[in-house]
C-alpha cells in the first residue's frame, strides 16, 4: 500500500525558495491541504495569515505551526465565506494591518453539502467555493500589486470536468444535484483564474488553479458515501501533505510566471476541459459574479 499510494501521490515541490518578510493569506487553514500548505509556508519564514471560519479551531492550530515551525509569525483571523459581510470585515482588518500581500491562497471548499444558502442568498458551493473567494480577492487584489511580483492561488478540482456553469441556474433553484454543484463550483474556480490572469497580465500579479489530487481530508464530510471510500481506500489517497505540494509549487516555484492562468496537478501543468478553455464563458461568469457581488466591472 505505501509503495502504491506513493505511485499515486507523485508531485512534490522542490522549489528552495524561502520567504522572510512575506506575508501570506491561506483560506481555510485550519484543517486538510489548507493547513499543510499554511505549515510549509511558516517553516519558510512567511507570516502567514490562517483565514479560517471557526477561530478556536485556528488557534489550535496557528499554536500547533508556531511550535513545529519555530515560527511565530502564524496568525488567526475570522473568515466565512459564506457571508460578504465577514469577507468585507477580514479584507479590511488585513488591509488596515498590513503593508503587503505576496500569496493569497484560496483554499477553502466545501463539497456535497445539502441544498443550502449562504447569508446573501447565494447557493452554498458557488457562494463559498466561487462567489467568496472572487470578492476576497477583489478585496484584497490592490495590495497584491502593490506587493509583486504576488501570486494567486485557486485551489479547484479535476471535479470540473463534471461541471457547467449553468446562468439560468447559478443559484441551483430549479434544479440541484449536491455532486454536480460542488463540480459547477470548481469549473467557476478555474474559469476565474483564466480570466484574472489576463486582467492582470503586465501587473505582476499571476495566478494558477490546482487540483490537488484525492486527498484523505475532512471534504468528505457530508457524503456518508464518499466518507466510507475515502476509509476504505484511506491506504492509496494523498495524505494532506501531500495534497499541498501543488499549491506550494505554484505559490513558491521560480519562474512560473510565464504559466499565469494555467491549471496544475501533481506539480505539472495538466489539461481542463472543453468548458473550463471557454473565454466567453469566463467573461461572463466574471461580469455576472460582479454584479451578484455588487463589484463594478471593470
Ligand atoms: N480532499 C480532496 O480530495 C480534494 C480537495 N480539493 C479542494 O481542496 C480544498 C481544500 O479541501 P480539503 O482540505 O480537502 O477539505 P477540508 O474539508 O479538510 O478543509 C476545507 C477547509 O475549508 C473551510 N471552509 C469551509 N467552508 C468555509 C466557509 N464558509 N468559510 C471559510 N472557510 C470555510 C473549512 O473550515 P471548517 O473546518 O471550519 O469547516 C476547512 O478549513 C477545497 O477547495 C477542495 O475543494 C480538490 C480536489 C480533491
Ligand atoms: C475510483 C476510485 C478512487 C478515486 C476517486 C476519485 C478520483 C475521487 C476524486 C475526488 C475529487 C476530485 C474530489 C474533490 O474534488 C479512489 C478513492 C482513489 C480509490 C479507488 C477507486
Amino acid at each position: 500500500a505505501p509503495q502504491i499510494r506513493k505511485m499515486l501521490s507523485s508531485g512534490v515541490c522542490t522549489s528552495a525558495v524561502q520567504l522572510p518578510g512575506k506575508v501570506v493569506v491561506v483560506t481555510g487553514a485550519n484543517t486538510g491541504i489548507g493547513k499543510e500548505t499554511a505549515k510549509e509556508l511558516a517553516q519558510r519564514g512567511a507570516r502567514v495569515y490562517l483565514a479560517c471560519r471557526d477561530v478556536e479551531k485556528g488557534e489550535l492550530v496557528a499554536k500547533e505551526i508556531q511550535t513545529t515551525t519555530g515560527n511565530q509569525q502564524v496568525l488567526v483571523r475570522k473568515l466565512d465565506l459564506s457571508d460578504t459581510k465577514s469577507i468585507r470585515a477580514f479584507a479590511k482588518g488585513f488591509l488596515a494591518e498590513e503593508k503587503h500581500l505576496h500569496i493569497l491562497i484560496n483554499n477553502a471548499g466545501v463539497m456535497m453539502c445539502p441544498y443550502s444558502k449562504t447569508a446573501d442568498g447565494f447557493e452554498m458551493h458557488i457562494g463559498v467555493n466561487h462567489l467568496g473567494h472572487f470578492l476576497l480577492t477583489h478585496l484584497l487584489l490592490e495590495k497584491l500589486k502593490e506587493s509583486a511580483p504576488s501570486r494567486i492561488v485557486n485551489v479547484s478540482s479535476l471535479a470540473h470536468h463534471l461541471g457547467r456553469i449553468h446562468f439560468h441556474n447559478l443559484q441551483g433553484e430549479k434544479f440541484y444535484n449536491a455532486g454536480l454543484a460542488y463540480c459547477h463550483s470548481k469549473l467557476a474556480n478555474i474559469l476565474f483564474t483564466q480570466e484574472l490572469a489576463r486582467r492582470l497580465k503586465g501587473s505582476g500579479v499571476t495566478t494558477y488553479s490546482v487540483h490537488p489530487g484525492t486527498v484523505q481530508s475532512e471534504l468528505v464530510r457530508h457524503s456518508s458515501f464518499m466518507r466510507w471510500m475515502w476509509w476504505l481506500f484511506s491506504f492509496f489517497i494523498k495524505t494532506p501533505q501531500q495534497g499541498a505540494q501543488t499549491s506550494l509549487h505554484c505559490a513558491l516555484t521560480e519562474g512560473l510566471e510565464i504559466l499565469s492562468g494555467n491549471h496544475f496537478s501533481d506539480c505539472h501543468v495538466t489539461w481542463v476541459s472543453a468548458q473550463a478553455r471557454n473565454e466567453t464563458i469566463a467573461r461572463r461568469l466574471w461580469d455576472v459574479s460582479c454584479d451578484l457581488l455588487g463589484l463594478p466591472m471593470d
